[in-house]
């Protein structure tokens, strides 16, 4: 069995293996696999390979989404900006007007127009330090923001996403999202986004001071654009396929990581850990190689765009000198066009490592769009309906599936077409061999999944008719290993109803017979569970997931009996609490136990996705079908 509803970290529930991928060393079943590494070509699976279907503008769409609320501030960033630049760039007029017009106004003794300069330079350095302070200001507040938005938007859509996206996409690769792939973002806004508005702008002013100066610097700067902007696209054109890869690539290896140390005890018990570093240092090799070829091609590019820019200004340097010396223009024109072409010139390799950060954002940028763009399997309804209320007479409520056949995505057919009713408050066993479907039922009624074909019902009404809150009220579901959450062990149990107050969570506890061993704890129904987690047996957690679902109280309880044994008096206990928590409700049990089905009003066996004897055990039994020699090698098991 694999799913709770309790939110087992996905990677925990992970046992299914895709026919095409081979089992993990780790026990877990996806190996993460890198693009171009042998195993990338085996999976058909697009989730393997990182590649989420991603509809066309979903990343600017994102993008907009998460600038929009704070369009004010963005609008006063870009205006301080603007001013700021042209603050910055008249400091080469003042030097064109000092040599034209300061230097022989001061050969006639005439001190003003240099002491005009002097003050106008002073104010113009004031004015852009103040600005470019206040831009920073500005725009850390917008990027924080927005970044915190994403972190957010990716935690919560990734609740909400359905079971199977989960068994497919795994915990890491939405981790490195969460972090790497937003971090990426944050470069481009904390330090890119300046560097390009600034860029831009400074470009802008540039060209249009340089034609205001002198008509041929105008022009041959803009002429000198051209070859600028063929390197600029084609380095961009190479590094977006570079900086998708590369965010692949550390997925992979996040995703290697979280895969091994989820299943640390199978990994050391099967001592995996050789062949897992080997699997490893292959993909962190693979990302080291990506990120390599990411570095080469920034390379490329700044050598090829500073020979561009170098010989652009040595030409227009020529040209300039000899209209000097001709009497064609003045000193100081030539003097203040070579320091804004070198201006224009210079940041163009600051651009290449924006274009960087910008390709490596828009990759990430694009993967998160495709996360967000994702839409959960088992949807809520547009129009729930409400559950009608529950019989006093007969608690719990009837369960039926209706012409249900089911296939998980990755796999063919697990159930072929059955019908099935369940009478409101029976206790049913299911049974049977592994792999037999007993769980995939059970993960259809508490609606992770939604059948292929077929209705499954609950009280008459469709599971997909109902809010996922109605829902999750009705039906619980109790996996074998209880999960417990970091916080206390009340706190847990608390889970089941969060409104309950310490009286009834006691209260449950008691009826469970888990209260003895609580207030044995160091800190009683206060003692925190991840601190001193080693203290709680598995029978106990047990025991506190009983406790939670009473406290819950649903109408339907699912419930997968731990298959591993406890001791004597754990084993006796979990049975009591267990006798006690399917009382006065509808409950499927998934059975590995003799006395779990004595107590049952009715025994489903199954057998390949299909129920093939069906009955109250005592009728099985004298049946002699499979269920009778299940029983029998049960007794002979337990002596
Ligand atoms: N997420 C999944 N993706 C693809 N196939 C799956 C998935 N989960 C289960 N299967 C397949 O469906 C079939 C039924 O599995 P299911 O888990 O329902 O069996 P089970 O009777 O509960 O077994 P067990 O007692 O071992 O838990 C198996 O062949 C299994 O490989």
């Amino acid at each position: 069995m694999t799913t709770t509803t309790t939110g087992l970290p996905a990677d925990d529930h992970e046992d299914r293996t895709p026919p095409a991928v081979p089992p993990s060393p780790t026990g877990g079943s996806r190996t993460p696999t890198a693009p171009g590494t042998p195993a990338a070509s085996r999976t058909s699976d697009a989730f393997e390979q990182d590649l989420l279907p991603t509809p066309k503008g979903a990343s600017r769409s994102l993008l907009r989404a998460l600038l929009a609320p704070r369009s004010r501030r963005v609008g006063v960033a870009a205006a301080v900006l603007l001013v700021q630049q042209a603050a910055v760039q008249a400091s080469p007029l003042l030097v064109a007007y000092a040599i034209d017009r300061g230097v022989p106004a001061l050969r006639a003794d005439d001190y003003g127009p240099l002491i005009a300069v002097a003050v106008v330079a002073g104010l113009c350095a004031a004015v852009s330090g103040a600005l470019q302070f206040a831009f920073i200001q500005v725009a850390a507040r917008v990027s924080q923001d927005v970044l915190l938005d994403l972190r957010g938007r990716i935690f919560r859509h990734a609740q909400t996403l359905s079971l199977d996206f989960h068994e497919r996409y795994t915990s890491g690769r939405l981790i490195s999202r969460a972090t790497t792939d937003v971090e990426s973002l944050r470069e481009l806004l904390d330090e890119g986004l300046q560097e390009l508005i600034t860029v831009i702008l400074s470009a802008v002013y540039i060209t249009v001071t340089l034609i205001w100066l002198d008509w041929g610097f105008g022009a041959a700067a803009v002429v000198s654009a051209g070859p600028l902007y063929v390197l600029i696209r084609s380095y961009q054109r190479r590094s977006q396929r570079l900086y998708s890869t590369k965010s692949t690539a550390i997925a992979a290896v996040i995703v290697k990581f979280g895969e091994t140390l989820n299943g640390i005890r199978p990994v050391q018990a099967f001592r995996r850990e050789r062949p897992n570093d080997a699997a490893f240092a292959g993909l962190n090799r693979h990302h080291e190689r990506v990120n390599g070829d990411t570095i080469l091609e920034m390379a490329r590019y700044v050598v090829s765009s500073r020979l561009v820019a170098n010989t652009a200004v040595a030409a227009i340097v020529l040209w300039g000198a000899y209209r000097v010396a001709s009497g064609g223009l003045a000193l100081g024109v030539l003097a203040a066009s070579v320091l804004y072409l070198r201006r224009l010139y210079d940041p163009i390799d600051r651009l290449g490592m924006f274009l960087n950060s910008y390709q490596a954002a828009a990759a990430s940028l694009e993967k998160i769009a495709g996360l967000l763009a994702q839409r959960p399997t088992v949807p809520e309804p547009a129009e729930p309906v409400a559950l009608p209320a529950v019989a006093a007479a007969r608690p719990g409520r009837e369960v039926a599936f209706h012409g249900v056949r089911f296939a998980y995505r990755t796999g063919g057919e697990v159930l072929p077409r059955f019908d099935l009713t369940l009478a409101a408050g029976t206790t049913v066993a299911v049974v049977g061999a592994t792999g037999a479907g007993k769980s995939t039922i059970a993960k259809l009624l508490a609606r992770f999944y939604d059948p292929t074909e077929g209705r499954v019902l609950l009280d008459g009404v469709d599971l997909r008719e109902l809010s996922t809150a109605e829902l999750r009220r009705g039906v619980v579901m109790v996996t074998q290993e209880a999960f417990l959450f970091s916080g206390t062990v009340a706190e847990n149990i608390a889970i089941g109803r969060p409104d309950a107050t310490r009286e009834e969570i006691e209260r449950a506890a008691r009826a469970i017979g888990a209260h003895d061993f609580i207030t044995g704890l160091p800190d009683g129904y206060d003692t925190d569970v991840r601190k001193r987690g080693g203290r709680i047996s598995a029978g106990q957690r047990q025991l506190v997931g009983f406790a939670r679902a009473l406290l819950a109280d649903p109408a339907v309880l699912i419930l997968d009996e731990a298959t591993s044994s406890l001791d004597i008096p754990g084993e006796r206990a979990v049975q009591r609490a267990m006798t006690t928590v399917l009382r006065g409700r509808t409950a499927v049990v998934i059975a590995h136990r003799l006395s779990t089905v004595e107590i049952a009003d009715r025994v489903l066996v199954m057998s390949g996705g299909r129920i093939v004897e069906d009955g109250p055990p005592a009728e099985l039994i004298t049946a002699r079908g499979r269920f009778a020699d299940l029983h029998q090698a049960w007794r002979e098991s337990v002596g």
